[in-house]
């Protein structure tokens, strides 16, 4: 039996997991490194945590995740590296083996996602060189949105832009396959379906019979929610008035926009939902009722979209976690058949709506590590 290692990286934190390369992968660990760049640390699920001062990168990450798992896992044999890359840009509708001339046509991609594909590539380029017989994989955030209608692709621009690929990629793809195929499985009922991914980056997407039609988030991983340092939907007037009257740079509005806004920049205080809940602060409040109302607004306009919906679905760190945000989310939304189940919503229950209400409301823990590692198996032939 070979293994797949998947590889999930993030502007500060890189995700692992090593499957048993079968038809239907089966894990053999996770973890991840988390604060790249500062106080780096090895977190193994199941493990202790081990800081690692020697780490300042992403590939003194990779090299870190493999020493563990050559002590961890001897007997493992890496047949396959599936990579999360956030963008595909026009061209990939569906994961892709990779090469060397691959890799650097992705890398014309980086400056539409910043924080992301550059350390997805360093990634792939570290994985290359330490598995040279291995195949790699790419798996794309963007390619489940690649069936948006074109209402839901464009920007109110001259066609030239979109034709150059100025468009609504949407992101979080791997996530939403994953809630699709769990729907497809539990609840194949449900047609009209809105999922709210709430991590620290945070979308939503409708999906009709498990394909997206819509996304918040646009072309770049900016739009749509406000998120744990990311703006979310900003008015492009900002941007001008921040260039041309505050004298910003592009370098520096990006800083703004990608590390220091969203639920820290408003709070002044974490991007952390949980010392955000926790935390007695004005700001605080402040910066949660932005987030609860940009959710509901966003809830409301792609119900819209999908004319009704069935079901919602809430999914990510703060999705799968934070009861207090999902209740402030669905309050007063028993216009849409909306009704919370308050006992179930506490537990994180699989079904947290009650059992009168129109839309089921789900808690579905989702899982990007496990899509990646399918793919890399199925492309293996
Ligand atoms: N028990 C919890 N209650 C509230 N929020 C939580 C809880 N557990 C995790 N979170 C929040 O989830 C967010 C991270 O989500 P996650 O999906 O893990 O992020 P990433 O995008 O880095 O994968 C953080 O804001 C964190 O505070
Ligand atoms: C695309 C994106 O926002 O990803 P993440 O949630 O991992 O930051
Ligand atoms: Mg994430």
């Amino acid at each position: 039996m070979t293994h797949v290692l998947t590889l999930n990286a993030g502007s500060s934190s890189l995700k692992y997991g090593l499957y048993e390369a079968a038809q239907d992968p089966r894990v053999v660990t996770h973890g991840r490194v988390g604060r790249i760049g500062g106080a780096a640390q090895l977190v193994p699920d199941g493990a202790d945590t081990r800081p690692l001062p020697q780490v300042t990168d992403h590939a003194g990450a990779l090299r870190a995740v493999l020493d563990h798992l050559r002590a961890s896992h001897p007997q493992a044999q890496i047949s396959a590296v599936g990579h999360r890359v956030v963008h595909g840009g026009m061209d990939h509708a569906a994961p892709v083996l990779l090469d060397v001339a691959l890799v650097e046509d992705l890398d014309r991609l980086s400056p539409f996602a910043p924080l992301h594909q550059p350390h997805n590539l360093a990634g792939v380029r570290a994985a290359m060189e330490a598995f040279p017989k291995a195949r790699q994989v790419a798996c794309f955030d963007t390619a489940f949105h690649r069936g948006h209608p074109f209402v839901n692709d464009t920007f109110a621009l001259p066609r030239a832009y979109y034709d150059k690929g100025v468009r609504r990629y949407g992101f979080h793809g791997l996530s939403y396959d994953y809630i699709a195929g769990e729907l497809a499985r539990s609840a194949p009922d449900l047609s009209r379906v809105v999922v709210a991914h709430l991590g620290n980056g945070a979308s939503m997407c409708a999906l009709r019979d498990g394909r997206s039609v819509a996304s918040t988030m646009g072309f770049s991983a900016l739009d749509g929610l406000p998120m744990g340092t990311r703006v979310g939907q900003l008015d492009p007037g900002v941007v001008l008035y921040l260039m041309a009257q505050e004298g910003m740079s592009a370098d520096q509005i990006s800083d703004l926009l990608y590390k220091d806004a969203g639920l820290k920049g408003m709070s002044g205080i974490s991007n952390d939902m949980r010392e955000l809940l926790a935390s007695d602060d004005p700001r605080a409040g402040e910066a949660l009722d932005y987030y609860t109302f940009r959710i509901r607004r966003e809830l409301g306009a792609l119900a819209a979209v999908l004319g009704g919906i069935d079901g919602l679905v809430f999914c990510g760190g703060i999705g799968e976690n934070a009861a207090p945000i999902r209740a402030r989310v669905c309050d007063g939304m028993e216009w849409i058949g909306i009704t919370l189940d308050a006992a179930r919503n506490a537990a994180n229950a699989p079904v947290i709506s009650n059992d009168n209400g129109a839309v089921r409301v789900m808690v579905i823990p989702t899982d990007e590590e496990i899509v990646i590692a399918r793919a890399a198996v199925a492309l293996g032939g």
